[in-house]
């Protein structure tokens, strides 16, 4: 088995074969665009090359930082939004046991990781503090730009947190902020107070920044392998090299797209039948919605859970306006399984005692795709063989590199995302921040 499968054979009564074949050209411009630097957001590429082409002495000062933290704290908090935690959130329950995180001290082999500054919650900030309690902890403060509001917010609280727990100077050892290499507010006082810094590369945007400082540290703090993630990214990008679509599935995942965008599947549902998946995809959100969803077009990404789901908008998949299309990820061999119990109690699963539950697991899905296919819902299969730091860095790029040659194929810039201003701009009005005055009497009037 290859590390990453791509299986396209129920597409075929959605898209023809020829239909692929006339996507060649505009892929191949696409692929030129990217590799040349010649299409637009040129400047925010330099993750296609990241995998080989990375600090190697940051990369070091990664892994003591993590053991340092491994050694003198019990809870890494990670503050980061959007591209500042997604990805590391995703690896995370990706690598580790489902339940990790609850584990006790006595149960855990690395520190607890916890993300704030995602939401604008003091709900959920009381309650993580409740649940670091009196513990030792670390902070990993991640912006790029380093002057997004909702992070600031919950640095200032848990700075304060290390100031009155360790002093002054004992706090500045706990912080560790990875930023804009030169510019930002977080970059000035990490400068001012001497912490630990990493960098946001500048030709890597933050929903491409994964492999980075921005993802890598956290991953590393909670025992994840990063040479193995950096070397499955490294053996995708030469994978995923070649403008020829019979020989890149990633081209062919964003060429299918595309051909499925045309005829009115405009929502992609990306599916797993693993919890420790569901974060992935909420990664890939992102990633495909910030890429894609501009000027009026794009396909909308959402995700499936299933068997979970199954359960609740399962219907509507089934049955529903027809414009959806899936994308299943699935991992071939599982992580660990669970053998049905013997039992001469008559609870109609007879048929099954003895069988494993990942089989069940693998029916559900087979029969799953088959029924949303008869149903109208095209379906693409994306199968690695483990679940693993590897074949993780690997689906990482598959994805990245897909989103790229698919935003040049629909016609818009992969790398900006000046949508998301408007909400900011709206916010800080109507928070009367200085400089924003007309727009606070405007808003204020329309509420
Ligand atoms: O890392 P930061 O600069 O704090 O940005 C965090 C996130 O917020 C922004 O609004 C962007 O739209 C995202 O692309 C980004 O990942």
């Amino acid at each position: 088995m290859t590390t990453l499968s791509f299986d396209t054979s129920k597409l075929d009564t959605f898209v023809d074969a020829n239909e692929l074949t006339m996507l060649q050209p505009m892929v191949t411009l696409a692929d030129d665009m990217l590799r040349t630097g010649t299409g637009a957001g040129a400047a925010y590429t330099d993750w296609i090359n990241l995998p080989t082409e990375y600090d190697r002495t940051e990369f070091a000062r990664i892994q003591s930082a993590a053991k340092q933290i491994q050694s003198n704290s019990e809870v890494l908090v990670v503050i980061g939004i959007g591209g500042s935690y997604l990805g590391a959130r995703a690896a995370i329950d990706f690598l580790n046991d489902y339940f990790s995180s609850a584990y006790s001290s006595e149960q855990r082999t690395a520190p607890q990781v916890v993300f704030a500054g995602n939401n604008i919650s003091g709900q959920y900030l009381n309650s993580l503090i409740k649940l670091i309690g009196d513990r030792d902890f670390s902070v990993n403060v991640i912006s790029k730009s380093g002057t997004t509001t909702e992070p600031a917010i919950a640095f200032r609280v848990f700075k304060q947190m290390l100031e009155t727990k360790y002093g002054v100077t004992g706090a500045k050892a706990r912080i560790y902020a990875t930023t804009d290499a030169q510019k930002g507010a977080l970059k000035t006082l990490a400068d001012e107070e001497g912490y630990e810094e990493f960098v946001v590369p500048d030709g890597v945007g933050g929903r491409f920044s994964v492999l980075t400082a921005v993802g890598l540290l956290p991953i590393a703090v909670a025992g994840g392998d990063i040479d193995q993630l950096m070397a499955g990214a490294a053996a995708a990008q030469v994978a995923y090299s070649d403008s020829d679509l019979q020989n890149n599935a990633a081209y062919q995942y964003a060429a299918y797209r595309n051909a499925l965008y045309r005829k009115g599947y405009t929502t992609e549902l990306l599916i797993n039948y693993e919890p420790t998946l569901v974060q992935f995809g909420e990664w890939w959100k992102q990633l495909q919605g910030e890429s894609e969803g501009k000027d009026g077009k794009g396909i909308f990404p959402a995700t499936g859970n299933f068997s979970t789901d199954l359960h609740s908008f399962g219907q509507y998949i089934q049955e529903g306006r027809r414009n959806l299309f899936e994308t299943l990820v699935r991992v071939t061999e599982p992580v660990s399984d669970v053998i049905i119990p013997t039992t001469d109690a008559d609870d109609g699963l007879a048929y099954l005692q003895g069988e494993k539950m990942s089989y069940v697991n693998r029916m559900a899905s087979d029969g799953t795709l088959l029924a949303h296919v008869d149903g109208g819902v095209p379906n693409m299969v994306v199968e690695i063989e483990k679940q693993d730091a590897f074949h993780l860095g690997y689906l990482i790029y598959f994805f990245e590199i897909a989103v790229g040659i698919s935003g040049y194929l629909n016609g818009v810039n992969p790398f900006n995302q000046p949508g998301v201003e408007a909400y900011k701009r709206n916010m800080f009005g109507l928070l009367g921040k200085p400089g924003y005055e007309e727009l606070t009497e405007q808003l204020r009037a329309r509420l």
